[in-house]
């Protein structure tokens, strides 16, 4: 169905969002005239993320992290038809459904799609599955990609701020050809989940710019050449050739229609617009308005990506990758990103909540975060003693080396969980600060941050980084600005508008100055960053290797 261009569109046209994050997929019902969210549903992927064992038992080693393919068919299963249910929107009322991925989400498939995980006696084969965007396995892939585009003097280098990421589809896929060949020889596309999910909606395989961009290394129109690849592993001049390449399509693309498969599974009517894949973080930034250069999304969840758009193309030590039009047509997109945030605080719940704190927050009715942070609310910056590295999932940006590792200093016989925990949130801060400064150092300004993601759901982490980056802090209004990015891609695709800044202007909106710095405490916090800063060079510039030491020793006597 295709829809006639008008300045507004009919208020009785939908589009659905699908936000694929990293524990669970987000479907939401949007009215395409002014992006009005009529209802969401969640579907929590029933494997999570494995990083233990595969679900047959299969052990798997430290730093390794892959998902079931099966549970994101689940959420168009669930989550897409219970949200149109609960909207109470007909089927036919909707005109497109756009998605955003976790990436860099990498799978294995053969010609058809089917996820070599899903081939028989393959269950059992770790490579065979997900490497989710955290899979942190193929650092020592990385380090050699590195040291020899170095070497090389290879020009995509520069784009990605002198370092690849061991989370990206290059590492991951050399990580998989060394490790399991036969693995490898039997895969025939090696496809961003961004990408596969929307082929599984229409049946049309294309990759979209965003992923392909930041983490497949295209720029310039190439991938890095087949003699670099030959000249990091023979066995590996073939793969883009043979394994990656495949057409590109730009962000808010229409990449075909909706099959009668998927709609059966999803409820909606065969033959609405699908649009190309895009990425969670990247998605976002015209969800929150911020479709003018210099404008920074910070999309919190489990990690936090920062977005943003600039007329100037430059080169900032240690961000994930500048692309043309990675976020919006027309503009150089800079993605920068600390791979470990809510998983953090996560992990710190796991470990480090008392069974007495637990059975109180219960008592109260608060969620274990909830009691956590208003224990921490009440304490004065500095109170705790406290300075924490938040490299519990290695470093993203600046560092770009997931061998490093989490630190927390200064703990005495007194300090309590409520300390630890807000020293946790306060180093996030820290590495967001630590990121805005080498944009800003760089010469690419920063005039905004505005926050989306799950996080924004914690008023006190949120003046936290507004004192910490001495910034006033806008807040996105929507509670699934990922989702609603993809929603407002799909209107795009579907010919609702003529580009997705028309549809940022019509379905996006975002409050300016939420959270305020306040100046005592800024001034306060100076004092923790330069402390950050110090640790921050110690271990992660050479200064002392102890955590690359530590991975040595783990390794070791994990063998
Ligand atoms: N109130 C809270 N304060 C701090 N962290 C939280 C809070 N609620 C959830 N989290 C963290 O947020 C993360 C989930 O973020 P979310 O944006 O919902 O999902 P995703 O990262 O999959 O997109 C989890 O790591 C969780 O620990
Ligand atoms: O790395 C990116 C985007 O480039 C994210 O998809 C990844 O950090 C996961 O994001 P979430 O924390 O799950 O929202």
């Amino acid at each position: 169905m295709t829809v006639e261009h008008k300045d507004r569109p009919p208020a009785d046209q939908f589009v659905v969002g699908v936000d694929f994050g990293t524990l669970s997929g987000r479907a939401v019902v949007v009215r395409v005239s002014d992006g009005a969210e009529l209802a969401v549903a969640e579907y929590a992927y029933p494997h999570a993320v494995l990083d233990r064992e595969l679900p047959d038992g299969t052990p798997l080693p430290p730093d390794w992290a892959l998902q079931v393919p099966g549970d994101y068919i689940g959420v168009l299963r669930k989550a897409v038809p219970e949200a149109l249910a609960r909207s109470g929107v007909r089927p036919e009322q909707v005109i497109g459904i756009g998605t955003d991925f976790t990436a860099c989400t990498v799978l294995p498939v053969r010609a058809d799609g089917t996820p070599l995980c899903e081939l028989p006696g393959l269950a059992g084969r770790p490579h065979a599955y997900v490497k989710l965007w955290r899979h942190h396995a193929a650092q020592g892939q990385a380090d050699r990609i590195n040291a020899l585009a170095a070497e090389r003097a290879e020009p995509w280098l520069e784009r990605y701020g002198g370092r690849i990421s061991s989370e990206w589809e290059f590492a991951k896929a050399l990580q998989l050809l060394e490790e399991d060949p036969e693995i490898y020889d039997r895969t025939d596309r090696w496809v961003e989940a961004a990408d596969w999910i929307v082929w599984r909606l229409c049946g049309t395989y294309v990759r979209n710019a965003c992923t392909a961009g930041y983490k497949g290394q295209f720029q310039d129109g190439g991938y890095p050449s087949d003699d670099y690849l030959a000249a990091l592993n023979p066995a590996f001049t073939d793969f883009v050739t043979d394994k990656l390449d495949q057409p590109i399509a730009q962000l808010g693309a229409l990449a075909g229609r909706l099959t009668a498969e998927a709609a059966a599974w999803t409820g909606l009517p065969e033959g609405i617009a699908v649009c190309v894949g895009n990425v969670d973080a990247h998605v976002t930034a015209p969800a929150a308005t911020a479709v003018e250069p210099g404008r920074m999304v910070a999309i919190m969840g489990t990690s936090t990506c920062h977005v943003m758009s600039s007329d100037r193309q430059g080169t900032v030590p240690g961000m994930c990758g500048v692309v043309d039009g990675g976020i919006l047509p027309g503009l150089w997109g800079y993605e920068a990103g600390q791979s470990g945030v809510g998983d953090i605080f996560a992990w710190f719940l796991r470990t480090g909540f008392p069974v007495e704190y637990a059975e109180r927050a219960e008592r109260m009715g608060r969620t274990p975060h909830e009691y956590l942070t208003e224990l921490a609310a009440g304490q004065k910056v500095g109170e705790h003693g406290l300075i924490a590295l938040d490299w519990h999932s290695g470093n993203r940006s600046v560092l770009v080396d997931h061998d490093l590792s989490g630190v927390v200093l200064g703990l005495t016989l007194s300090t309590r969980p409520e300390d630890v925990y807000r020293a946790l949130l306060e180093a996030t801060a820290f590495g967001t600060r630590t990121i805005v400064e080498a944009f800003e150092s760089s010469g690419v300004p920063v005039q905004e941050l505005i926050i989306a993601g799950g996080l924004t759901r914690n008023a006190l982490l949120m003046q936290i980084y507004a004192d910490v980056t001495r910034r006033p802090l806008g807040v996105i209004d929507s509670a699934q600005g990922p989702a609603l990015g993809a929603a407002m891609h799909a209107a795009v695709a579907a010919g609702a508008y003529p580009d997705i800044r028309a549809a940022a202007h019509a379905m996006g909106s975002a409050r300016p100055g939420m959270y305020l710095p306040d100046p005592d405490r800024a001034a306060a916090y100076d004092r923790l960053y330069a402390e950050y800063r110090l640790l921050h060079d110690h271990f992660g510039r050479g200064a002392n290797d102890v955590m690359h030491r530590l991975r040595r020793i783990r390794a070791e006597a994990s063998a």
